[in-house]
């Protein structure tokens, strides 16, 4: 039906409130099953999801849709060139948080270097370690910045101040240099760099990319951050660079396989979850309170430039 909207994961109300301004008439199903979507998929022309709502092609063949609107970021759910072949308009809300992402990246850093989750977690224990728990200053450090998009310059942005280098290379991007970030190349990356953040998406090609050799190649031990997708970085590659000193400590806000009971049956989980080296947080980087409504909000401004009502 035209102008009707399938919502099937959790959105702010005023995602609906401004569809329904422009025309459209929302069926908002917070966690529908995808097989119960897949049913009644055909009567809409518009569909909105988060990241964990898969749509391939199969998906895409049971439905006529004109448009999906992803509530986020990340694309990797979303069999774009099919979609795009089959003429469905795609829109993201990168913009709604990526403010969360840059805070958040801040957060790990900070965290790692100066082990606080650490610290914290030995004095609830009887612990009082003050020689162990000594810091890094972030000062005078150079960061280095893989994938210089929406969430790569948000934390760039909130570095400055910290009076550290802040380098940066994007493979698709040119140009970019600006107060917060010197566009450099992968080498200089790799010789430089005294933290590591990554802010790719998942493709074919980034699947995997951080692994034991991507990690063998940087001069100095890094601080390593993956607020993008688990699956860039091979888990076990960073807890083996850890052990070998390469890895100072590791903050990670996404895994390569997440959440309970199967996050626990991966052969790696056991060493990480004892490494003292690794703060770990339930995929949330881009998930506050503010992002949450910002997200519907830049949904539905994109929707209405669409045109499409
Ligand atoms: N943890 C979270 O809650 C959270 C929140 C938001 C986004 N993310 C993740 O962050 C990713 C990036 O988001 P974004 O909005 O900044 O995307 P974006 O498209 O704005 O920027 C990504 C940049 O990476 C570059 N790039 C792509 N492949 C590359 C490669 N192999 N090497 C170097 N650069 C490469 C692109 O050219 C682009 O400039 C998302 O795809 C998503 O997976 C996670
Ligand atoms: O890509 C994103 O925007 C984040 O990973 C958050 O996605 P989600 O809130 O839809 O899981």
């Amino acid at each position: 039906m035209k102008n009707h909207i399938l919502i099937v994961d959790d959105l702010h109300p005023a995602f609906m409130e401004q569809a329904e301004a422009l025309g459209f008439t929302c069926n908002y199903q917070p966690g529908m099953k995808l097989e119960e979507a897949c049913a009644i998929i055909h009567h809409y022309d518009g569909l909105a999801i988060r990241s964990k709502f898969q749509v391939d092609k199969a998906f895409i063949d049971r439905a006529n849709l004109r448009f999906i609107c992803r509530a986020g970021a990340g694309m990797d759910n979303i069999d774009e060139d099919y979609a795009l072949a089959k003429g469905i308009k795609l829109i993201n809300a990168p913009e709604g948080n990526m403010d969360a992402v840059g805070e958040h990246a801040m957060g790990l850093l900070l965290s790692l270097m100066n082990n606080i989750n650490r610290g914290d977690a030995e004095i609830r224990n009887g612990k009082w370690l003050r020689e162990e728990n000594r810091g890094h200053e972030l000062k005078g450090k150079t960061v280095g910045i893989i994938g210089y998009g929406h969430m790569g310059s948000s934390f760039a942005k909130r570095l400055s101040g910290f009076g550290v280098l802040v380098i940066a290379y994007d493979k698709y991007k040119t140009g970019f240099s600006n107060q917060y970030a010197r566009e450099v190349s992968m080498e200089e990356i790799v010789r430089t760099s005294d933290v590591l953040s990554l802010h790719i998406p998942l493709t074919k090609e980034t699947s995997g990319l951080v692994d034991d050799e991507y990690l063998f190649h940087f001069k100095k031990p890094i601080f390593l951050l993956n607020t993008a997708r688990g699956k860039v970085v091979k888990t076990q590659a960073v807890l083996n660079a850890i052990k070998q000193g390469k890895i100072i400590a590791a903050g990670l806000d996404v895994l390569e396989v997440e959440k309970f009971p199967s996050l626990a049956e991966q052969e790696w989980f056991e060493e990480l979850r004892q490494s003292g080296k690794v703060i770990l947080s339930p995929h949330v980087a881009g998930w506050t309170f503010e992002s949450y409504r910002k997200i519907s909000e830049v949904m539905a401004r994109k929707l209405g430039e669409l045109g499409l009502s």
